[in-house]
């Protein structure tokens, strides 16, 4: 028999723990970087894809439900997310390594952040707005720092196309877990999350300008925009399953610090 999963608190948890299901709208830009950076910020074994690409995406999860075991559905109010991944390699993989999610309302991102290990911060404000064929996403972060603009433009209106990118199915998320004892960590893990997506409505592929701007708390910056792919917009159902444990991540690559540290076990 499978145990549950019991979730904190445990006198009464934050949130049933369950497979999801979310109807979103959607904005995707994808971009080259500097290639030395990208792979500096990767955790062994993941490695830099031949590509240095990084993604960029806005948006509103309009009606997450979570199937619970008992046969229900916890159903959240609309919100929004976004996030900054990094295309990887493990082994012959290609995927995503998600470096930062940013959401207005963190109860929303608990589940994601404890089980999965989805680097969910929250953000002072997450906007996504259509103007005639123009869409923008924004992210400002709890201190107040427009770290990323995004305005994309479409080129090919009305297509059936999917706005999250292919290589999103499989992210490689590092679920750490910091020790109680002053140094280290207890738990530091790839976990991989299937991302499965159905449904496009009303996409389209377009064209894009990116803008980040500085911050030392959100260094989305040591990520320079070389040259934008991509841009992507659309409706899309998303279904994310339960996750699967891979490699124990002994050099954890910390940004941003003078000189990219990393920390270690905490020796339990
Ligand atoms: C994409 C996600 O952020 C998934 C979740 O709801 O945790």
């Amino acid at each position: 028999m499978t145990e549950p999963v019991v979730a904190m608190p445990p006198f009464a948890p934050l949130y049933g723990v369950g497979t999801e299901t979310v109807q979103l709208r959607w904005l995707t830009v994808e971009y080259r970087t500097d290639p030395e950076v990208l792979a500096r910020l990767l955790p062994a074994p993941l490695a830099p894809a031949p590509d240095p690409l990084v993604a960029i995406w806005v948006a509103e999860f309009l009606g997450a439900g979570f199937h619970l075991p008992d046969g229900t559905v916890e159903q959240r109010p609309p919100y929004l997310q976004a996030g900054i991944s990094v295309q990887c390699r493990r082994q012959d993989e290609v995927g995503a390594y998600p470096l930062t999610f940013f959401i207005e309302g963190l109860n929303h991102g608990t589940l994601g952040r404890e089980i999965f290990g989805l680097p969910k911060k929250q953000a002072r404000a997450v906007t996504l707005t259509e103007d005639g064929d123009e869409v923008t996403g924004r992210i400002v972060t709890a201190n107040d720092i427009e770290i990323v603009t995004v305005r994309a433009r479409a080129a090919t209106p009305g297509a059936a196309l999917d706005p999250i990118p292919e290589w999103f199915g499989h992210h490689f998320a590092l679920k750490l877990i910091p020790s109680a004892e002053g140094t280290g960590y207890d738990i530091s893990r790839l976990v991989r999350i299937p991302f499965r997506t159905s449904r496009p409505t009303g996409g389209w592929d377009g064209t894009a300008e990116v803008t980040v701007r500085p911050s030392a708390a959100d260094p989305v910056h040591l990520l320079p925009c070389l040259e934008v792919t991509s841009a992507r917009y659309g409706g899309i159902r998303l279904d994310i399953g339960f996750g699967t444990y891979l490699d124990h991540v002994d050099h954890v690559p910390v940004a941003g610090t003078p000189d990219w540290g990393s920390v270690a076990p905490s020796g339990r």
